[in-house]
């Protein structure tokens, strides 16, 4: 497999940013806009994965059935996450480009995998649900952004992983086949989509998968770093 690979197609969230703290941060100070209580932080390594839209919905439908926010009667009238939502989306992106990657960090093994694999004389593209404007400036911001010749949000193409279409239209944009391009991702998002669009993948373990166990997810490989990421290519051959 390794032999035949011309590119490695990268999630972000996950996989190589540890996000969850600048996601908890934008999404409390976009809540508290809304006079809606926190999140945890376990909600959102549980929700997000899925793109901003995903996450937005869900968290607000979660905190608008808590007793204390059910049980509050509104001047406005009843608020639903259809009524919210549009206002919580504007809040929530002017709160998260101002702190984007202040409170993120690149996990261990990262720029040596990525490294790996381009000496290897692989292409690099990064593939993530987060909306391109959110991504190209964390990658920036953590120094990563020179590894990749393409990066693409969940906002690039018509739908978003685990649907194929975007590892199709990113294989197309690096002019390679399917078959030629590895995905690596850290959920069963990324994993779908590879194996919906014919492409390898390798899942590593320190993710978000959605809050699940990331090893019971269909993969050709797992690693607890990126740092092992061609060792583990070259032992599937
Ligand atoms: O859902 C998001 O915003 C990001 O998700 P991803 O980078 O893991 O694709
Ligand atoms: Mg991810």
């Amino acid at each position: 497999m390794f032999r035949q690979l011309q590119a490695a197609i990268v999630d972000l969230d996950g996989t190589m940013v540890d996000t969850l703290g600048d996601f908890e941060i934008a999404l409390n100070r976009s809540l508290a806009d809304l006079d809606l209580p926190c999140v945890t932080r376990a909600l959102v390594e549980r929700t997000v994965g899925k793109g901003s839209e995903h996450l937005i919905r869900s968290v607000l439908a979660h905190q608008l059935a808590l007793p204390e926010v059910k049980g509050l009667t509104n001047v406005c009238g009843a608020r639903s996450v259809e009524n919210l939502y549009e206002a919580a989306w504007q809040r929530y992106q002017y709160h998260y480009l101002a702190i984007n990657g202040e409170f993120a960090l690149v996990y261990p093994g990262v720029v040596e995998g990525l490294q790996q694999l381009r000496e290897a004389g692989l292409q690099l593209a990064c593939l993530t649900n987060k909306p391109l404007s959110f991504a190209k400036p964390l990658l920036q911001a953590k120094g990563l952004d020179s590894f990749f010749t393409h990066v693409f949000g969940g906002d690039s193409f018509e739908r978003k992983k685990p649907d194929p279409l975007p590892l199709l239209k990113t294989c197309e944009a690096l002019g390679v086949s399917p078959k030629q391009a590895l995905m690596v991702g850290d959920s069963s998002n990324d994993a779908q989509a590879a194996r919906a669009a014919g492409c390898p993948v390798v899942l590593v373990r320190y993710g978000y998968n959605h809050g699940e166990p990331v090893d019971g997810v269909d993969a050709d490989a797992h690693v607890d770093t990126l740092t092992h990421i061609t060792q583990a290519l070259a032992r599937l051959g």
